[in-house]
């Protein structure tokens, strides 16, 4: 593999993401070490996968900034969750890893033999060789989740954005995946993953942010995933629900009253 190794130090500057002018996490002021492994927890509707999103370049900040220290955003490389992945597309696993290559070599560009090589051992790093012709659609969730990485492999970046890669797999493809993730942080990648497994979160990620449409705790795992921090969490998170209900409720009203008079 390549050295792409030069992760920068990535820093949010009190910023806040949401959609259509409606904020959905406030405020995030913080650093991101180089070769880090930065795992994102909080409730559902904390914000986890916005602030992936942001940090991906696909969702420009509603206040404050993102710092990739001089990096292109292009030096990101990103794994969206498997839900918003479209299964159905007619490609085969060699291709669709292939299509990590895409900035190197262009849309309508032909694999040179250098990248024919890179697509083959990264195909093979993840323990999917003999499925090379098979069309995503017939694959697994593990073996789906394997042709992830493998095009996060040949994408080959210095910045690792993963949204929830263990959803409903197998405990050896996890360890197997794993063991790529700290194989990757070893070569100096910054790794930030959106996790719900509380268990691999303290086994494999130094560091956490918890997050519940605000910071929490930014800091070491053993710290941010205390009971004290999880119950805040879920409380904030819970009161950030009411708050947008009676929102929603002062809106309607408010529409209630226009319609009448
Ligand atoms: N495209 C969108 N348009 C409008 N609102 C959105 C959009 N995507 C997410 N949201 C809202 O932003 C908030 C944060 O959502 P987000 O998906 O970031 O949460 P999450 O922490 O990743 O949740 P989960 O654990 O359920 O995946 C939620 O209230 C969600 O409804």
């Amino acid at each position: 593999m390549s050295a792409a190794a030069n992760a920068p130090a990535i820093r949010l500057v009190n910023l806040t993401l949401g959609y259509d002018r409606r904020p959905a996490v406030h405020h995030l002021e913080g650093e991101i070490a180089p070769g880090e492994g930065l795992a994102v927890c909080g409730p559902n509707g904390a914000g986890k996968s916005t602030l992936l999103k942001a940090l991906a370049g696909l969702l420009a900040p509603l206040g404050g900034d993102i710092h990739f220290g001089g990096l292109s955003p292009r030096a990101v490389a990103y794994l969206p969750q498997v839900v918003d992945i479209d299964r159905a597309f007619p490609i085969n696993v060699r291709d669709f890893v292939a299509m990590g290559a895409l900035a190197r070599v262009g849309l309508f560009g032909a694999l040179n033999a250098a990248e024919q090589i890179r697509v083959g051992a990264a195909i093979e790093t993840v323990g999917l060789v003999g499925f090379e012709s098979r069309t995503l659609e017939t694959l697994s969730g593990g073996q789906m989740q394997r042709a992830l990485f493998a095009r996060l492999i040949v994408q080959d970046q210095p910045v690792i954005l993963l949204d929830e890669p263990f959803g409903a797999i197998d405990a050896a493809t996890i360890d197997d995946l794993l063991a790529l993730i700290a194989r990757w942080r070893a070569e100096g990648r910054t790794v930030v993953a959106v996790l719900h497994e509380l268990d691999i979160v303290r086994r494999a990620f130094p560091r956490t942010l918890l997050l519940a449409r605000e910071c929490i705790f930014w800091g070491d795992t053993r710290d941010a995933l205390c009971e004290k921090n999880l119950v805040r969490a879920r409380a904030m998170s819970e009161a950030f629900d009411e708050r947008a209900r009676d929102c929603l409720r002062d809106e309607f009203d408010a529409e209630d009253r226009l319609h009448v008079h």
